[in-house]
């Protein structure tokens, strides 16, 4: 049998320049295990891959401050300190970097996400002055977050709700965001793009990048479960 799989979307299954590498719709559709989508994206990001993968919409959404599983949605973390945050960068001259219309943020519930070319030293010294709030860098963009919410946390009510051990997952990721998913998940793999952080906390790193990792890592398992 081959295992559950929590895997990143951003630097994971993307191409280097972003695009969603065709492997997925090969590969993800059959797995059989559950999939869990955990990103920092959006929550309709996630569901909507799930869903034109013809999968369970088994997602975490926001770092973790959105989940869902089996019908279920669970929602952490304190939208109103990060807006706060935001906004009193925005007083300094900040800007959020996304343009017109800011698709990135519009469905998002509980953080604020920047642009990589926002002005990462100001934000986290505006960060700094409010409690329980962090800045996290995933190389995709800057999220502002409460502390407490992480896709790790998220995994343990997303296993939860599918009546799976934590620890049965295999996690593949690339940034300071899956550092969490790597502690709970009981086997964990950065793709050779993964950040300092990312690459520490995995239990492996593969040598390949992007979905090149992605696939080598998914071979191994299946081979395994053979
Ligand atoms: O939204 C981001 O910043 C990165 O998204 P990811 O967690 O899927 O890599
Ligand atoms: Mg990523």
């Amino acid at each position: 049998m081959v295992p559950p799989l929590a895997l990143d979307i951003d630097g994971t299954l993307t191409t280097p320049t972003g695009r969603i590498d065709p492997r997925v719709f090969e590969l993800l559709p059959a797995w059989d295990a559950p999939v869990v989508f955990a990103t920092g994206k959006a929550f309709p990001y996630p569901v909507a891959l799930a869903h034109f993968l013809g999968r369970e919409e088994t997602v975490i959404a926001e770092n973790g401050g959105v989940a869902y599983a089996d019908g279920e949605t669970t929602v952490v973390g304190d939208p109103d300190a990060a807006r706060a945050v935001v906004e009193a960068f925005r007083e300094r001259g900040g800007e959020v970097g996304w343009g017109d219309g800011d698709t990135v943020n519009r469905w998002r519930e509980t953080e604020v996400a920047l642009s990589p070319d926002a002005d990462g030293a100001l934000l986290r010294e505006v960060a700094a002055t409010v409690d329980d709030v962090e800045v996290v860098d995933t190389g995709y963009a800057y999220h502002v977050k409460s502390t407490g919410v992480s896709k790790g946390r998220a995994l343990g009510v997303v296993a939860d709700a599918l009546g799976v051990d934590p620890a049965a997952f295999v996690a593949v990721g690339d940034s300071e965001n899956d550092v969490s998913t790597f502690g709970v998940a009981g086997e964990s793999y950065a793709v050779a793009n993964a950040d300092d952080a990312a690459s520490e906390a995995a239990d492996e790193v593969v040598e390949e990048g992007f979905m090149d990792g992605t696939v080598s890592v998914l071979s191994e398992l299946r081979e395994r479960a053979e």
